[in-house]
């Protein structure tokens, strides 16, 4: 019988569980397996396999069914996808028949594009064996049948999408033998519940199921009931001196001076190195562009009313290193979060922009749902399978700016997680209006400020039980002080019409920007520069003087005196004292694997380009 989503689940099994502590495997050739893998993973440049490869791996190629909890940025897609490669080329080698044996199911649009990107890159040396497709929401019914009609091995897709296929007999789930939930603490806060139900009883009996987390929530046990068969659960939590990636630093400060000082720490690059700025709302996205442009500093959007295939594009130039700066709004982080959560003991609710300190829970879910179906009123237009601080790969990302602080502890954690990936480090900086500023300054205030105290004591509390401490980050607000005038002057010019007709332009110019046009720009090289993402929109009134930095603007020390050195600096590679991630990941019996040529992780090109 099929069983409820929500339905109680059966305790975890304590036998079943694996901590990280056993040994670990040194190289993917001792995960046995097939070599045409070896080679693509060789090519990624993957020396060794992260801790979540090497103890997911040969269990699922022992045919478990795994649910595995392990931090952002940790190698959990090849951990999921390395198996099922090695199932299929090995049944092939008996058949050549073809028939789709793999379901992946990721909560976003985004991740359908960069998973099918992974598994591109991992069967590059088998591409004739193993077809991949996606299915997306932009191709007509018609174009996905076509897709789906060839047989692909594995399909990609979010639950919606797939269980739309699945009830149009477009997609047959009758031979499936693998199937994977990705971002599984997430994956139910898109309201995918209803389509999760109807894929579970397409299923066919026995098939193995990989459930992939970064948190282990009630939501995620949830799925545990509905798909799996008494799995293996893989608590990866990384010993505590081996995380700490990210140093994190909080600012207090007030509404307007948030635009202060990331002005200050852009335009003086106290921070260097890529930075992804998180924003509220799409508006906000288009206040902080517009206002940088005043200063002639470059960025780049995200948001959920941008075409998916520009957002995709602009995370993939990103991620070559084109722009250094992307502002990217959150705005699906409060789906799914009205309730308490836990996460192996986290408090992590959610705060809805109007609660106060005495808030019944009955007021709280009121107001959250309010909240909420405003949010869903107002984002009519936008892709609602949107989602940024979710598994998005962003690389080499030096500094995540929470310049709005999330509403809960959970979505904090996603969003750092951008950062310090695959064994780098990183720094997360978030700014913190205190109560008694909030709603001081109301051009630049926003509603969600109002709790920020409360989210920032869960927050600490949540990296407190993680081990690791969120810091004061101290500026010299006197030293600032000079480049006051210079902001008011361009918040001045950011005004809401100027906001609204910014935003106009760039959906058009990211329409135009379609993938017919890319193609053509592609043969056209030289036309390039007009598929750049950080253009800059000039809706605001131009003021030249404003993008130099006058000498007198600075303390007599220099932009040192803006605030201490060591909190300025983005480290990009931690000192390694033989101890940490990074020498687990490189190192094997007291040997360093590879040299900084061999491993493209730390090939920083883009710091070169920012000095
Ligand atoms: N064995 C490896 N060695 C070095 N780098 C790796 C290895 N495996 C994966 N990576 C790299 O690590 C990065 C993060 O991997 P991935 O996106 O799979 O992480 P994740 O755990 O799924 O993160 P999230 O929870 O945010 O989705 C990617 O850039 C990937 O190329």
């Amino acid at each position: 019988m099929k069983r409820k989503l929500g339905e109680n689940d059966e305790p975890v099994p304590t036998a079943n569980v694996e901590t990280p502590s056993a040994k670990m495997t040194t190289t993917f050739a001792d995960l046995g397996l097939d070599s045409r893998l070896l080679q693509a993973t060789a090519s990624q440049g993957w020396q060794t396999p992260t801790l979540v490869q090497s103890k997911a791996i040969p269990l699922a190629i022992d045919g478990r069914d795994i649910l595995a909890k392990a931090k952002t940025g940790s190698g959990k897609t090849a951990a999921y996808i390395l198996p099922i490669l090695q199932a299929i080329l090995k049944r092939k080698q008996a058949s050549s028949d073809s028939h789709t044996a793999a379901l992946i199911l990721v909560p976003t649009n985004e991740l359908v594009n960069q998973v099918t990107k992974v598994l591109e890159s991992l069967t590059s040396f088998c591409s004739r064996e193993i077809k991949v497709s996606k299915l997306s929401d932009k191709l007509s019914d018609a174009a996905q049948r076509a897709v789906l009609s060839d047989s692909p091995d594995i399909v990609v897709a979010t639950p919606a999408r797939a269980w739309h296929n699945i009830k149009n007999s477009a997609l047959s789930l009758e031979q499936v033998t693998h199937l994977v939930l990705d971002e599984a603490d997430l994956v139910l806060s898109y309201g995918y519940d209803e389509d999760l139900q109807s894929v579970a009883s397409s299923l066919p009996k026995g098939l193995q199921t990989t459930l992939m987390s970064a948190t282990l929530t009630p939501e995620v046990d949830t799925l545990k009931g509905l798909f799996c068969r008494n799995p293996t659960i893989l608590d990866l939590a990384e010993p505590e001196d081996d995380e700490g990636g990210v140093s994190q630093y909080v600012v207090k400060c007030g509404e307007d001076e948030k635009f202060l000082l990331i002005y200050c720490m852009v335009k003086l690059e106290l921070v260097k190195g890529k930075a992804i700025i998180f924003v509220s709302d799409v508006d906000r996205c288009y206040r902080l562009k517009l206002f940088f442009e005043q200063f002639g500093i470059r960025s780049c959007l995200l948001n959920s009313e941008l075409p998916v295939n520009c957002r995709v594009h602009a995370v993939e130039e990103f991620n070559r290193g084109v722009y250094n700066i992307i502002i990217a709004s959150d705005e699906n982080e409060v789906i799914g979060d009205e309730k308490d959560q836990t996460d192996l003991g986290d408090e992590d609710t959610i705060d809805n922009g109007h609660g106060g300190n005495t808030e019944t829970p009955e007021a709280h879910s009121k107001n959250t749902a309010t909240v909420q179906s405003s949010k869903r009123r107002k984002s009519s237009r936008r892709d609602k399978n949107y989602g940024v601080s979710r598994g998005i790969d962003f690389k080499n990302v030096a500094v995540v700016i929470n310049f709005d602080l999330p509403l809960s502890s959970r979505s904090y954690l996603h969003r750092i997680g951008r950062t310090a990936r695959a064994g780098q480090t990183g720094m997360a900086l978030s700014f913190v209006i205190p109560k008694d500023k909030f709603r001081k300054h109301m051009p630049t205030s926003i509603e969600t400020a109002e709790n920020d105290e409360k989210v920032l004591a869960r927050i600490i509390k949540q990296q407190a039980k993680r081990g690791h401490e969120v810091k004061p980050y101290s500026f010299d607000m006197k030293a600032v002080e000079a480049f006051r005038y210079r902001m008011n002057d361009a918040l001045r010019a950011v005004t809401k019409v100027a906001i609204r007709e910014a935003r106009l332009r760039e959906l058009k110019q990211e329409l135009l920007k379609s993938e017919s046009l890319k193609r053509h720009f592609e043969e056209n090289p030289l036309e390039v520069r007009h598929l750049r993402h950080d253009v800059e929109l000039r809706t605001t009134r131009s003021q030249p003087h404003l993008k130099h930095v006058p000498d007198y603007l600075l303390p007599k020390e220099g932009k040192k005196g803006i605030t201490p050195k060591e909190v300025g600096f983005v480290p990009f590679k931690k000192v390694l004292d033989g101890k940490g991630r990074r020498a687990k990941v490189f190192k094997s019996k007291g040997r360093r694997i590879g040299g900084r040529k061999n491993d493209p992780l730390r090939s920083f090109k883009a710091r070169s380009k920012n000095k």
